[in-house]
């Protein structure tokens, strides 16, 4: 009778320890994504490890990604792969931000995204573009503080239902607005916007002019764009194979169909017709390492390394979770390189205005 009793105790404390473990401890978010509900987004279960291969063959066959039609369906794939974990072990912001001594990773991310909106100086009412707008973290953040109404694009429809529920629950949807389409052809007449920003997405464009002249197109003449970028900083030399060997971890990890060199960006700006106000790398000192964040991660990674293979084997998660997480995994470990050796910086800032009359 006593065994029976203590075999009944251990079951329920193991089952009680496991479902802790699984269920509750992780999310990145206060009842944010819970890893008991990974998906492969818009990806039936069944083909989520097809749609891994499929993603992976982009890079044996780089020229299929320097095909720049190709490049919108390789970058829906990555996002639905990823978009859940983002979400389960990031939060609902997918880009990164300075470190501030004594202020949350939350907050610090807030302040990064309100900094966008005060740059690009608009007032309530007005209506701004989000390009590239992800599960709508930033949109959220900054349609609160500045009572704009912000309209966002992403390639990816999962990420989009996300988004839309996101802003219900916030209570924000009437300030803001998501929408399924390609950013470099975009379902806007020209002259529509107040102002517009892109925050850590436009990396993701095969050419930068292309994403560049479609946003101008859209921006009414005399308001303000400012994006973070992505970029390889005066550091970087082609000729050092371990300054390569980052460089191209971080584009195969993150869908990036080649990263750019912090030169090209106020080049390409103003080549479509821009007039460049302000440019400034945010990562640089005195701000803090923006990788902490990521190294400070490395015992949770191995942590949801665990869930996310036992939650595979049992079936509750699909069939090749495993090996996007261990890719990213990886390449949280090259951004943090990148980071340390000052080569890389995922928020080189830039500030345009589309000046009030074409010629100016
Ligand atoms: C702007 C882009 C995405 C930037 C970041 C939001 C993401 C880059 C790398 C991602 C992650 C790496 C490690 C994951 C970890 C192994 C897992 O357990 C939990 C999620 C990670 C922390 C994940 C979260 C998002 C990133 C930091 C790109 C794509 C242009
Ligand atoms: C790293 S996420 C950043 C999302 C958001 N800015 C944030 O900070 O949370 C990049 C975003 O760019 C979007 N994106 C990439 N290429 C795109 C394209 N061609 N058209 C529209 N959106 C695109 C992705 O779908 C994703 O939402």
């Amino acid at each position: 009778m006593v065994d029976s009793v203590a075999l009944f105790c251990t079951a329920g404390l193991i089952a009680g320890a496991l479902y802790w473990f699984i269920c509750v401890l992780g999310p990145a978010e206060r009842k944010g994504k819970r890893a008991s509900d990974l998906s492969g987004g818009s990806i039936s279960a069944e083909k989520v490890r097809d749609n891994y291969d499929q993603y992976w063959s982009f890079f044996r066959r780089p020229k299929e990604i320097e095909t720049a039609e190709k490049v919108p369906d390789f970058v829906d794939t990555f996002y639905n792969l990823v978009t859940d974990i983002y979400e389960w072990g990031w939060g609902q912001s997918f880009h990164f931000s300075p470190h501030i001594p004594g202020k949350s990773d939350k907050d610090a991310t807030r302040i990064h995204e309100e900094m966008a909106v005060d740059l690009i100086n608009v007032k309530p009412g007005q209506k701004i573009l989000d390009a590239g707008c992800g599960v709508g973290g930033p949109m959220r953040a900054i349609a609160a503080h500045s009572k704009a109404q912000v309209t966002g694009i992403t390639i990816n429809e999962y990420q989009v239902q996300r988004a839309k529920l996101h802003n219900k629950k916030a209570g924000l949807d009437s300030l803001c607005n998501v929408v399924c389409g390609n950013f470099l052809k975009m379902p806007f007449e020209e002259n529509t916007f107040d102002g517009a920003y892109s925050i850590e997405a436009t990396c993701h464009a095969p050419k930068l002019e292309e994403v560049y002249s479609e946003i101008f197109r859209v921006m009414k003449p005399g308001t303000l764009f400012v994006s973070y970028e992505w970029v390889t900083t005066e550091k970087y030399r082609d000729d050092d194979e371990e300054h390569k060997d980052v460089i191209q971890g971080i584009e195969r990890g993150d869908a990036l169909p080649g990263l750019r060199s912090y030169k090209d960006i106020a080049a390409t700006a103003m080549k479509v017709g821009f007039e460049v106000v302000k440019e400034k790398d945010l990562a640089k000192p005195p701000s803090k390492p923006w990788w902490n964040r990521l190294k400070m991660g490395r015992l949770a990674y191995w942590r949801n390394h665990v869930v996310v293979v036992i939650l595979s084997a049992v079936g509750v998660a699909p069939k090749g979770t495993v090996d996007v997480h261990d890719m990213l995994f990886k390449t949280a470990d090259y951004l943090t390189r990148g980071g340390e050796t000052g080569i890389f910086s995922p928020m080189h800032m830039i500030l345009c205005r589309k000046p009030e009359k074409a010629s100016e």
